[in-house]
């Protein structure tokens, strides 16, 4: 079971492609990391995992199936600013709320949801300018979870929290996992992806300062243990998928994970 981008070339207005037959596996009940320099194309990977951004070439799986048939929902995504996700005007509880709209029973599952994420039922009749850019994040997630999402996609979701917040809703995240949910978990933050994640990819991409013009956007995968350091030793090429092992060393200046 896993979400799948197949060979992906994608790019923003019939512009040069930011993705160039890129390949990625996000594996159910586990958690895969993304990596990359500004710019390399990270976001837009993830909007067209999660069915927002149509790519020009290849297409995605959704446990062997194509992403087009799953459900709505099945695929969510947690965004660096909640606020910009969110509708200004509505409180916390019609945010959480929305996405079961038409559906029944919501008003258990959104409980169920609000205790999950740790938000007091207070909170719930506020609006995003009342509230914590934690607490508003933390209405994401529910938000998300009421959906019962089979993947989920965190495009930098913690670079605008306070620790102690990030390490709650990673916890969270993670109790998710263990029922099954698969997560990509997208960030600059390599102390983060060494301790959260299963394994990490970078993204190479072709608009990254330094890099040859027109060589192709690729991932690596750092098959790394929890706090091993970002170092590719070894890499295999295979359908625009490089593969490398990780080493106990730092990584040199200008490598991934690297010092800039
Ligand atoms: N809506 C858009 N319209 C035009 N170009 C875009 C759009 N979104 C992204 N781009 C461009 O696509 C490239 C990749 O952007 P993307 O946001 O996917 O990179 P990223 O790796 O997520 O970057 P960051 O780490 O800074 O968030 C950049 O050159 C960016 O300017």
């Amino acid at each position: 079971m896993s979400l799948q981008a197949h060979r992906i070339t994608a790019g923003h207005h019939g512009g040069e492609p930011v993705l160039t037959d890129v390949s990625l596996t996000v594996p159910a009940g586990s958690i895969t990391g993304l990596t990359g320099a500004s710019g390399s194309g990270k976001t837009t990977l993830a909007r067209v995992l999660a069915g927002l951004h149509t790519p020009q070439h290849g297409h995605i799986t959704l446990d062997d199936r194509p992403l087009s048939v799953a459900v709505p929902g099945t695929v969510a995504m947690l965004f660096q600013s909640p606020r910009q996700a969110v509708t200004a005007r509505w409180t916390l509880g019609r945010i959480i709320a929305e996405p079961l709209r038409a559906r029944r029973g919501r008003a258990d599952t959104v409980h169920a949801a609000v205790q999950r994420v740790g938000l007091t039922g207070d909170l719930l009749d506020r609006r995003p300018h009342e509230v914590s850019d934690g607490q508003l994040q933390r209405a994401c997630l529910a938000r998300a979870l009421v959906q019962r999402p089979r993947y989920l996609i965190c495009d930098e979701m913690t670079a605008m929290l306070d620790p102690a917040t990030a390490a709650a809703l990673t916890a969270i995240i993670t109790e998710e996992t263990r029922r099954g949910l698969g997560v990509l978990a997208i960030s600059h933050q390599h102390a983060l992806l060494a301790t959260w994640t299963d394994h990490t990819h970078v993204l190479m991409g072709q608009h990254v300062a330094g890099s040859p013009r027109g060589s192709q956007s690729t991932t690596k995968t750092f098959g790394y243990r929890p706090r091993a350091v970002l170092h590719a030793r070894k890499a295999n090429h295979h359908h625009g998928l490089l593969v490398a092992k990780v080493g106990a060393d730092p990584p040199p200046v200008g490598e991934p994970g690297g010092r800039r």
